[in-house]
């Protein structure tokens, strides 16, 4: 499902506002980029860079946004809309994955823009986009693209050459790489005490409860993880972390009113698998209950995505490892 420009949320960082371009932009993208400082770091930029190629570029970008395709955005300030350079991601037509790319006018520099903007990008396209890994190159001599990369959670991968307009030939570069494990999160929030290592050293077991809500036709409720929590952008059964004192139904029965604003009655949540996984911070242990009634529309109470699928299709959805034995065991009993 394709964004369109109109609807396209600007994405918000603690300085800027990262949002499409507009034709009202082209003059101060030309002035920033045309300026061989900044076009001999980038690949697809000619240098001297002609002045309506600014304007066919923006227009360009809407219509991928559009499509569904590139999301190349202006990095304007908060506090006055001031363009001070543009951060951009290309999907791969075929493949779940996308290359990263991003600039900032020379008289910008120095303010530690490049890490808050591709952070921003990069969790917001793991988490929204059916992306698994994110692709970026660095020059071989530009060590502060490089450096920008590994902050926000990039692994570098090797080297290769690419061809850069800006110069007329191909370049040695540094290839880099994340997918979602690998992503900083901003702010994350303390470790619950859940996750924190025992005395004695092993791992913590995680009880979370989740359920299977299934409808008049048969189809499974997925709910999509949302951007700054782990794991954002894998789909799995609605659900939370069993608090001090609840049962996993009492849990559930909290959780389907907070995220999905339905009803549902213990008696309604018939048990049927379990979960248990060894993830690096701690061991989950998920048992999954099946519901075929509720009272309520389903709603996608924190803006989640949610998605009704048919059993046959549910290994279409990027799930979290956990769930793989469970997504099995569910379509052979549906
Ligand atoms: N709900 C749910 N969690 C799953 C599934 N598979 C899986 O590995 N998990 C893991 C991801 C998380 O580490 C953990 C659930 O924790 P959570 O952070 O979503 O729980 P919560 O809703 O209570 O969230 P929060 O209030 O702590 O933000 O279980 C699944 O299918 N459903």
């Amino acid at each position: 499902m394709p964004d369109s420009t109109l609807t396209f949320a600007p994405l918000e960082t603690e300085r800027f506002l990262l949002r499409p371009l507009r034709t009202t932009d082209a003059a101060e993208l030309h002035r920033l980029v045309n300026d061989w400082e900044v076009a001999k770091t980038l690949a697809r930029v000619p240098f001297p860079y002609p002045r309506d190629l600014a304007d066919d570029w923006i227009a360009s970008t809407v219509e991928r946004i559009d499509e569904g395709e590139a999301y190349h955005l202006a990095i304007a300030r908060r506090e006055d809309d001031v363009l001070v350079g543009c951060v951009g991601l290309t999907r791969d037509r075929e493949g779940r994955s996308a290359e990263l790319g991003y600039w900032v006018g020379r008289r910008h520099w120095g303010q530690g823009i490049a890490p808050e903007v591709a952070g921003r990008l990069a969790r917001w396209a793991l988490a929204n986009l059916d992306l698994d890994r994110i692709v970026a190159s660095a020059l071989l001599d530009n060590a502060r693209s490089a450096a920008v990369l590994k902050r926000i959670g990039f692994r570098e991968t090797g080297t290769g050459a690419q061809d850069f307009l800006s110069r007329g030939k191909a370049m040695p570069v540094r290839r880099f790489e994340a997918g979602r494990a690998d992503m900083v999160i901003d702010a994350a929030p303390a470790a619950p005490a859940a996750l924190a290592l025992p005395e004695g050293g092993g791992k913590r077991i995680l009880l979370v409860a989740a359920v299977g809500l299934i409808d008049p036709d048969g189809r499974v409720l997925l709910a999509r993880r949302p951007e700054g929590k782990p794991l954002a952008g894998l789909w799995e059964f609605p659900g939370g972390k069993v608090h001090a004192g609840e049962t996993p139904e009492a849990a559930l029965i909290r959780e389907l009113k907070e995220e999905l604003g339905i009803d549902v009655t213990e008696a309604c949540l018939a048990p049927f698998a379990f979960a248990s996984h060894g993830y690096e911070a701690f061991h989950l242990l998920m048992p999954l209950f099946l519901c075929r009634r509720w009272e309520g529309v389903v709603t996608a109470m924190e803006g989640q995505a949610l998605a009704w699928v048919r059993p046959q299709k549910l290994a279409d959805y990027a799930m979290p490892p956990a769930d793989r034995p469970l997504v099995a065991l569910l379509r052979d009993f549906l």
